[in-house]
This record gives C-alpha cells, sequence and structure tokens, in this order.
C-alpha cells in the first residue's frame, strides 16, 4: 500500500491490494475532457498573440500546456483519494477505485510537472514557463491543498489556476503579456464560479457526503444561485473588455455580445429557480453545459478576430 503524509487512517479504496495501473488509468488521471477547454484556451491565447512562433515551437506550448494541466490533476487526484472515494461522481476515478497506488500518482504528477514547466522554458521562454509553473502550483497547492477543504470561496481564489492558459500561449509567443492576455484571464477569472457552481448545485449531495465546503453546501441554494448571477454580471464586463479597450473587433464582439446574452439568460433562468420548480432539463445543468460551450465560442472569436485585423 502506498503511504501518505495526508492518510487518515480509515480504510479506504486506496488501501486494496493494487492491480497493475494501466495506461488508460494515466489518461484517466489527466482529466483529458476537461483539459480539452484548458487546452483550446491556451491555443487561442498562442494563435492571438502577435508575432511568429515556429510551428514546432507552437506545437510543443500546446503540448506542455496539456502535460502540465494533465499532471496538475493527478496531484490533485493523489492528494483527494480518500474525499474522491466519498462521492459518487469521483468513485470510479484510478485511486479509489484501486486500479493505481497513490505514489504512482504522486510520481507521474510530479514527474510531469516538472518535465512540462522545463520542456516550455528551453523550447519558448522562462516567462511562459514560471505562468505554467504558476498556474500547477495555483491548483495543487492553493486550490487543493489549502482552499478547497477549508472555505466556500474556494473555487473564486482558486479558479485563477484555470485562468492562465491563455497567457501561457501568449507569452510563449511574444516572450511577455499586455492587455489582451490579461483580458482573456480575467474572463476565464469571472467564468469560472458560474461554471462551477451551476454543477455543484446539482453534485451537492456529493460534496456534502465528502464533507466539502462548496457554496451550495454551506450557504444553501438561493445564496449560490444569487452568486451565479452576480458572478455572470461581473463575466459579462470581462467578456465585453476586449471590444471596449479595442483589443478585438467585430466577431469578437458580435460573439461576446450574443454568447453572454444568452448566459445571462440561463444564468438568470438558474436565479429564479425555486427547490419546487417541476424540471424538463434543470437550468443549472443548462447552464453548466452551455457555460463550456460559450467559452470555446469566445475564445475562436478572438482568434478569428485577431487574424482578420492583422
Ligand atoms: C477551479 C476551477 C474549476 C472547477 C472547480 C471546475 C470543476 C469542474 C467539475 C467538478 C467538472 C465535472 C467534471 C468531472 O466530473 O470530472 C467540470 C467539468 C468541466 N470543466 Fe470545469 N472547473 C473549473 C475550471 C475549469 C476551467 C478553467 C476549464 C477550462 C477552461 C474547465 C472546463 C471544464 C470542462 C470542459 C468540463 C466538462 C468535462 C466533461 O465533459 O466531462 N473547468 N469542471
Ligand atoms: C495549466 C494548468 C495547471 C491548468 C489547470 C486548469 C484547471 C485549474 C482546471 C480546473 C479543472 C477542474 C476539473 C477542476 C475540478 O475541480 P476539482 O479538482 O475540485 O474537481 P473534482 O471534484 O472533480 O475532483
Amino acid at each position: 500500500m502506498a503511504s501518505s503524509p495526508f492518510a487518515t487512517g480509515a480504510q479506504t479504496p486506496t488501501d486494496s491490494p493494487m492491480l497493475p495501473a494501466h495506461w488508460r488509468d494515466f489518461v484517466a488521471l489527466t482529466k483529458p475532457r476537461v483539459m480539452t477547454l484548458v487546452v483550446f484556451t491556451g491555443l487561442c491565447g498562442l494563435l492571438a498573440a502577435p508575432g511568429h512562433i515556429h510551428p514546432i515551437l507552437a506545437f510543443t506550448t500546446i503540448l506542455c500546456i496539456a502535460i502540465g494541466a494533465g499532471a496538475a490533476a493527478a496531484l490533485n487526484q493523489w492528494y483527494e483519494a480518500d474525499i474522491d472515494a466519498k462521492m459518487k461522481r469521483t468513485a470510479n476515478r484510478p485511486l479509489p477505485a484501486g486500479r493505481m497506488d497513490r505514489q504512482s500518482a504522486l510520481h507521474f504528477g510530479v514527474g510531469l510537472s516538472f518535465f512540462s514547466v522545463v520542456l516550455l522554458g528551453l523550447a519558448t521562454n522562462w516567462l511562459a514557463a514560471a505562468v505554467l509553473a504558476v498556474s500547477i502550483l495555483f491548483y495543487v497547492l492553493v486550490y487543493t491543498i489549502w482552499l478547497k477543504p477549508r472555505t466556500a470561496q474556494n473555487i473564486v481564489i482558486g479558479g485563477a489556476a484555470g485562468a492562465f492558459p491563455p497567457v501561457i500561449g501568449w507569452a510563449a509567443v511574444t516572450g511577455d503579456i499586455s492587455a489582451l492576455p490579461v483580458a482573456l484571464f480575467m474572463l476565464i477569472f469571472f467564468w469560472t464560479p458560474p461554471h462551477f457552481w451551476a454543477l455543484a448545485l446539482f453534485v451537492k449531495t456529493d460534496y456534502a457526503a465528502a464533507g466539502i465546503p462548496m457554496l451550495p453546501v454551506v450557504s444553501g441554494e438561493v445564496v449560490t444561485r444569487r452568486q451565479i448571477w452576480g458572478y455572470t454580471a461581473i463575466m459579462a464586463i470581462a467578456a465585453m473588455a476586449p471590444v471596449l479597450l479595442q483589443l478585438t473587433g467585430i466577431v469578437y464582439g458580435t460573439a461576446a455580445l450574443l454568447g453572454t446574452a444568452l448566459f445571462a439568460v440561463f444564468a438568470f433562468q438558474v436565479y429564479r429557480r425555486r427547490e419546487s420548480d417541476p424540471a424538463r432539463m434543470a437550468p443549472e445543468k443548462r447552464l453548466f453545459k452551455y457555460s463550456i460551450l460559450y467559452l470555446f465560442l469566445l475564445f475562436g472569436a478572438v482568434v478569428v478576430d485577431r487574424w482578420l485585423l492583422a
């Protein structure tokens, strides 16, 4: 059995005899579905940046973002194996299901974190590599280990980790960080609370069972619905900022206006919903699904716009 400095002594699925970890479990450890959008926002940051980057270096940059994000996800699951075992949604992950030992996940996560940061630094520049390192550390140390078990504001602050990829992509090309990557960072930063709390509303019993103080568990549904609506309003300002600052043009402007209007409609439906409402598709499920499409749409539009303006 793998020992961990965080072991509670309680019997968990990770205490059971280990089966050899299959490579598919290592892939699962990187949360590949979530990472598609992380990688896409990083790619868009890279493609929107002025200047030239050799295609091989561009590919290496995106690979490093994917590896770094995957490594951070592995470390998140290394630390949370006991918690994941208590939630239906996560109980079948490689560690809680007993298909992999914790030490393998730790080595995989630490090894790939170093590899991605060093490779990015050597291939592009050390500013991009430093931002990648900060995002990995932020996700693992600030969000997973420090804030997540302690406060319902965990994802508001910790969510910054997921906002760095476009900055990394941009910095890899230009060697600096200017207004547009900062605006894209702010967009993801304020998008994260509605994205996550919409999901948290329909999996709150899971989080309650695991003892994680997510907002719907700690403050209840009404407060969460109000907060989703409030952060959507701030996110709308962040979404329009690139247009107002004349960093993007008509394509992004149109996408941001229409896309954000629909986001606001869905967020308002979440805000208005009372528990007794009959559900076709619950508004929070619709908002969660749409939040993912929204970010794909707006980041894609940034790239199209920058190319048209170039
Ligand atoms: C701290 C911030 C965030 C939290 C707490 C969070 C939480 C979650 C959770 C719990 C899920 C369900 C996935 C699962 O069951 O494995 C999810 C799904 C997803 N998240 Fe987030 N998320 C955050 C930030 C982000 C960011 C920054 C992105 C991308 C830019 C992102 C993209 C996605 C995508 C694409 C899915 C859907 C995955 C699927 O189809 O299964 N999330 N998120
Ligand atoms: C480059 C780099 C390091 C990017 C990181 C991107 C990032 C922070 C993505 C967050 C994605 C995510 C699924 C969080 C889940 O929260 P959780 O771990 O609390 O979810 P769980 O309840 O499913 O374990």
